[in-house]
């Protein structure tokens, strides 16, 4: 039976692309926001694509959504109560129910759809949902942000798409503003922050905007994700005002994660040398953006 192969180009990434052989195709529909395609691949297992940009597989997603998570929530001491923007898959979520200190886990999705075939086609990711401490709100999380208590997060993710759909608005300034105001003194941000290879000049107005925004630290860190543009992704790190955040030497021990374990599954990806290295940057990366 002849394969078919689908070809991920976009204006984000002119001039490359990226492809998987589509075994058969699961699931095809237009939301409100945005068209949501699941395939089962040859080899990276099942497929999220939305607006024909890959988000996950089932094969690499471990290593975006456990850095996502634990190079924040390792950072900071017992993080209690989260934000996730975004992260409608529950991938982010999965993660963050290792953390046995966080008590309130908060999650703003504009895409309904994306959480109903989540939960139908990838229950290893949507199995964030089952978690106690979980409240799910449907909407715009800059409107979310602005009616959030000052102060109220101990950590807020930004688990988003590329910024060239319903995600545009969450690489802006007000939205960084409201978030810091959601954030306590001393509170982490982590943002997906693109690729070092591809964005440089997006990299640099997000960190422009968050050094004003953010009186604490701001770091670049970056992991590797086959499935996504360039194969890298990148995150931007911040802290709010309060005791300067030591990102690289993670404070909350593995073990402690570990021993966290709710449904079992181990981690695949995370651990403290990754922590750390995470951090570490070319030089190209390092003259192009100005980090402290
Ligand atoms: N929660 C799934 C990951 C969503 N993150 C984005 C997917 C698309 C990529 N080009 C950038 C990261």
């Amino acid at each position: 039976k002849a394969s078919k192969r689908v070809y991920f180009n976009n204006p984000m990434w002119p001039g490359e692309a990226h492809s998987l052989v589509v075994e058969e195709v699961l699931f095809k529909a237009k939301s409100e926001y945005q068209e949501v395609l699941v395939f089962e691949s040859l080899t990276y297992g099942k497929v999220l694509v939305l607006d024909g940009i890959v988000q996950l597989t089932e094969k690499d997603e471990c290593s975006y959504q456990e850095m996502i998570v634990h190079l924040p929530l390792c950072s900071i001491p017992s993080p209690k109560t989260v934000l996730v923007v975004g992260g409608g898959d529950g991938g982010v979520l999965r993660e963050i129910a290792r953390h046995s200190s966080v008590e309130q886990i908060d999650i703003c999705e504009i895409d309904k759809m994306v959480i109903d075939v989540s939960k139908k086609f990838f229950p290893e990711l949507a199995i964030g949902f089952e978690d106690p401490r979980v409240h799910l709100y449907v909407g715009d999380a800059v409107e979310f942000l602005r009616n959030a208590p000052e102060g109220k997060y101990d950590a807020i993710i930004v688990d988003s798409s590329d910024p060239v759909g319903p995600a545009q608005e969450l690489v802006e300034k007000p939205f960084f503003d409201t978030a810091a105001r959601a954030l306590r003194p001393g509170g982490v941000l982590c943002n997906m922050a693109e690729s070092m290879w591809l964005h440089t000049h997006l990299i640099q107005d997000m960190i422009s905007i968050c050094r004003e925004t953010f009186k604490g630290s701001v770091h670049y860190a970056w992991t590797s994700v086959p499935t996504y543009p360039s194969g890298v992704i990148g995150f931007l790190i911040c802290s709010t005002e309060g005791p300067p955040v030591d990102f690289l030497n993670p404070i909350n021990p593995i073990e402690k994660l570990e021993g966290a374990l709710k449904h079992k599954r181990e981690l695949r990806f995370y651990n403290s040398e990754m922590h750390s290295a995470a951090f570490a940057l070319p030089s190209f990366l390092k003259r192009e953006v100005n980090l402290l």
